[in-house]
């Protein structure tokens, strides 16, 4: 089954209310880029690639509304409006780097307005097509480090509800399939919003490849009786050390791994590493509403008057890394030379781009 969590349809941008599943599948038309925010900040829409995909295209649906004739005020106006979009979720870099690479189009475009709404258009529906490719490279390389009939730990959701269609960490298991290996998912069910028990497990299950889902609370107990073969997880925001920032809860898997000697992959494209960003220290990291902790399914599941811890990721230290799994190939320690290595890399290949 091709899961397809954002398109283009005419001159509409077609967001999958990921809220809604597992049990309905409902697509939301959004013909303005307030709507497209609406959307990446209530998580209908959500994933580093997949909302730096939906930032992209929420540009054009802005580019189109601007009234300029002179490209120079297109461009400035353009340039206000990414940076209202880069701001509606601030750990994944994707949603930053998509903005970037979006201004960076309308900079080069020549011509009339225009065109350059017209090039803008272009570059969005290329950047998911891209990321499509991206995640099928990546799998290829992360499925040559899954041995036959592997169980893979997973946190969240890194599958193609969270990219451009294929998946990251989800997107090993894909391609371990895929080559024949016949691999099986632990997916933890990831509280608050259940990406996991709700979007990774229903993934697998529309794949045919067998999934369970267990408690995040489980992973020392699961990981003690020799349960996990390795840990595959994506990532929003990479620093230059090696240092990863995932959704919360990935830490603790990785200090489980560690203690179990299990084998902690983190599968992400390059655009996730941030040059900008030297350790931990450097990535925001998104707090969100109490109501997320407190309710569930809308119901209170705390006391009334409780308040709340909500933190919707956290930093996993370089030294717990295995390795980072890319497009380019398999990452390794001392991180600060090989993620400096491959991004020197993506800027040459990038230049003809
Ligand atoms: C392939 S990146 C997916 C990444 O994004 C998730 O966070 P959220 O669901 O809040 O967007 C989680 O950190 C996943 O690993």
């Amino acid at each position: 089954m091709t899961i397809r969590p954002i398109y283009w349809q005419d001159e509409a941008v077609m967001i999958l209310d990921q809220r809604l599943l597992p049990g309905k599948l409902v697509y939301l038309p959004c013909r303005d880029m307030r709507r497209v925010i609406h959307c990446i900040k209530t998580l209908a829409v959500r994933g580093a690639p997949a909302i730096g995909v939906a930032a992209a295209m929420g540009l054009v649906l802005a580019a189109r509304a601007i009234k300029a004739d002179d490209p120079a005020k297109f461009r400035a106006a353009l340039a206000r409006r990414a940076q209202v979009m880069a701001q509606a979720r601030p750990t994944a870099v994707n949603l930053a780097w998509a903005c970037g690479q979006m201004l960076e189009t309308a900079r080069a475009a020549e011509g009339e307005v225009s065109a350059i709404v017209e090039a803008l258009y272009h570059k969005s529906q290329r950047m998911l097509e891209d990321d499509i490719a991206i995640n099928q490279a990546m799998g290829r390389h992360g499925a040559a480090l899954v041995p036959h009939g592997a169980t893979i730990l997973t946190h969240c959701n890194a599958g193609a509800l969270a990219t451009g269609g294929y998946g990251t960490a989800l997107g090993v298991a894909r391609a371990a399939a895929e080559a024949g290996k016949n691999p099986s998912v632990i997916a933890d069910e990831t509280r608050p919003l259940l990406q996991g028990a709700r979007l990774t497990a229903w993934e697998m299950v529309q794949e045919n490849i067998p999934v369970r889902v267990a408690p995040d609370s489980a992973v020392g107990v699961i990981m003690s009786r020799g349960m996990v073969d390795l840990v595959v997880v994506g990532a929003d925001r990479i620093a230059m050390n090696g240092d990863v920032a995932n959704k919360v809860g990935t830490f603790n898997v990785a200090l489980q791994a560690q203690r179990h000697g299990v084998p902690f992959y983190v599968a992400a494209p390059l655009s996730t590493i941030d040059p900008g960003a030297k350790s931990a220290d450097d990535i925001p990291i998104e707090e969100r509403a109490a109501v997320e902790i407190t309710k569930l399914g809308g119901r209170a599941i705390a006391a009334p008057g409780a308040g709340a811890i909500n933190f919707a990721f956290d930093v996993t230290p370089n030294d717990l890394v295995t390795a980072i799994i890319t497009e380019v190939g398999v990452l390794r320690p001392p991180y600060e030379k090989s993620l400096a290595q491959a991004k020197a890399n993506e800027k040459i290949q990038g230049a003809g781009r």
